[in-house]
């Protein structure tokens, strides 16, 4: 089996280990990150070994995952753009960069895999976005590619253009999520639910919710209306929601995120 590296070992990096473990053995991974102790609990926990240094897992890896924060790349690609190959499969987790700034900052004679997880990989149920020039892949590559990302949730294979805007559907969408159910819960326990219970019913309810939209193909609209009973108390908070800009505050969210791509290099 070749080797499956990870450059960088936080949030992301971790997750998709994980996912991993679940399809491949520890042996057939390895990775390296910035702090020696952090690398030692990682190995200890997992049994994945950790190299010596940023390079020494470029070498070893056929698929190198590159798994550290933006501004930290152009550090990394000095240390390993002499190492990587065009055998090799580089694979990019990071917002903001181009297949053509990665193959650039590498070196120009790389083949690069870009795409945009979610944190909600740690449990198995993240959202991918990826993309890459098929012609450049062997069919062995792309199976293992559609292996690694279905390992930790769902892919879904989209144009490069398309990227920047899949970073607020996959990668950012979680965070305002969680703020809604935080804000769910501060309304119920407002109003005198105990608050374990109030994240335990908010978080049960976002669920079922997405599973309606994933499993139905009903319009989220529809299934709005579904909820909203004529004169009842759903279509009063509807319209709080409306008066407080729910909708355009989300919308807004998007375009932050989209031009935020632009200004990380
Ligand atoms: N967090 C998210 O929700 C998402 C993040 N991403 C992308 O994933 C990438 C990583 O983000 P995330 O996992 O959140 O970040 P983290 O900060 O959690 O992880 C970054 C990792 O890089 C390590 N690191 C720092 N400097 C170096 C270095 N010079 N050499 C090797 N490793 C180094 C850090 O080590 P140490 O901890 O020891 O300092 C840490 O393990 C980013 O490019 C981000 O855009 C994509 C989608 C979602
Ligand atoms: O905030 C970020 O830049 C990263 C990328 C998408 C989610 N987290």
């Amino acid at each position: 089996m070749a080797k499956i590296g990870f450059i960088g070992m936080g949030n992301m990096a971790t997750a998709i280990m994980k996912g991993l473990l679940k399809e491949f053995s520890p042996e057939d991974m390895i990775f390296s990150s910035a702090h020696e102790e952090k690398m030692e609990q990682v190995t200890r926990e997992t049994g994945v070994p950790h190299a010596g240094s940023n390079a020494e897992c470029a070498r070893q890896a056929k698929y190198l995952v590159l798994a550290v924060k933006p501004q930290v790349l152009p550090r990394v690609f000095g240390e390993i753009k002499d190492v990587v190959t065009k055998d090799q499969v580089i694979i990019s987790i990071a917002a903001g960069y181009t297949i053509s700034d990665l193959t650039e900052g590498l070196g120009g004679q790389v083949r690069v895999v870009r795409s945009m997880p979610n944190t909600p990989a740690m449990v198995g149920e993240g959202m991918t976005g990826v993309c890459y020039d098929e012609a450049l892949f062997t069919q062995e590559e792309k199976e293992l590619l559609h292996t690694l990302f279905t390992s930790f949730g769902k892919m879904e294979l989209v144009e490069e253009r398309l990227m920047d805007v899949v970073g607020s559907a996959s990668g950012c969408s979680p965070a305002y999520v969680y703020m809604f159910i935080e804000a769910l819960a501060d309304g119920c326990v407002k109003n005198g639910l105990p608050r374990q219970m109030a994240y335990r019913m908010a978080a049960q309810a976002v669920l079922g919710s997405a599973k309606m939209v994933l499993e139905t193909g009903k319009h989220p609209g529809e299934l709005k209306d579904m909820v909203c009973s004529p004169g009842g108390t759903t279509i009063e908070g509807v319209a709080a929601l409306e008066e407080g800009g729910f909708r355009s505050s989300i919308i807004k969210a998007c375009d932050a995120n989209y031009e935020k791509n632009k200004r990380l290099k």
